[in-house]
């Protein structure tokens, strides 16, 4: 079985002024572009060559790609994007500041929609220009399955489908792949990657601009895992 590493995105300049990103299409900031260029400096001096890259269809974890795969000396490999790693679409709070809607829901639901499994934020209006049906990245995508908003767990129905559709015909065949995505889509998977179950999922955190490696049986249960130093 190949090896899988997976990414967060650098930091973006939503990240650095605390808003609710989601599927807003927002770009690196400058700590962002350093954190993404020591992690192609790990891929290069742990001497991983990578076969196939996947990001998702915003701009901070493509760029993270890109930049990861510049510094390693890697531009060459083949990248797919797939909007099914987007970040969880964080709904009516997209663009808006973390401590305002804080103060506005109180702790219980605002902890309850950003960390629990279950819950998630209030949907977009139905007429808001936000909606991705209205984003010309999701023109060719079934209005159908484009959400208003998300709970991890409807993240996790979507990039769990495209890790096995996608991922892990590669894994399969020995290949060495990057994912490059966000902190919730990534949540996800590696909730289901390393069968956190839900109740646990709140204490995952995934840092931005660290790679870690994960290495499977034949089986695809994880045997090794570990953070890229
Ligand atoms: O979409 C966002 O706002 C962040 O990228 C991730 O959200 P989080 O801080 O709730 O994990």
């Amino acid at each position: 079985m190949g090896k899988l590493i997976l990414v967060r995105h650098g930091k973006s300049l939503w990240n650095v002024q605390n808003i609710f990103t989601g599927w807003t299409d927002i770009d690196l900031a400058t700590e962002g572009i350093a954190e993404a260029k020591k992690a192609g400096e790990l891929l290069k001096s742990n001497d991983i060559c990578i076969d196939v890259c996947f990001s998702s269809y915003l701009k901070r974890a493509i760029r993270t790609a890109w930049i990861t795969l510049d510094t390693a000396n890697q531009m060459h490999v083949d990248t797919k994007y797939h909007w099914k790693l987007n970040e969880r679409h964080y709904g009516a709070w997209q663009g808006h500041n973390k401590n305002q809607i804080l103060k506005d829901v109180g702790e219980e639901t605002y902890w309850g929609v950003r960390r629990g499994y279950y819950l998630s934020p209030p949907k977009l209006d139905p007429k808001d220009k936000q909606q991705p049906k209205f984003d010309a990245h999701y023109k060719n995508i079934d209005p159908a399955l484009l959400p208003l908003s998300e709970s991890l767990e409807n993240t996790s129905k979507r990039v769990v489908n495209y890790y096995f559709e996608a991922i892990v015909p590669q894994l399969v065949k020995g290949n060495t792949v990057l994912v490059s995505a966000h902190g919730n889509s990534l949540r996800a998977l590696i909730g289901y990657i390393k069968n956190i179950p839900p109740e646990d999922i709140a204490h995952l955190e995934v840092p931005t601009g660290e790679p870690n490696l994960y290495e499977f049986d034949d089986n695809l249960n994880l045997t090794e895992h570990y953070k890229l130093k």
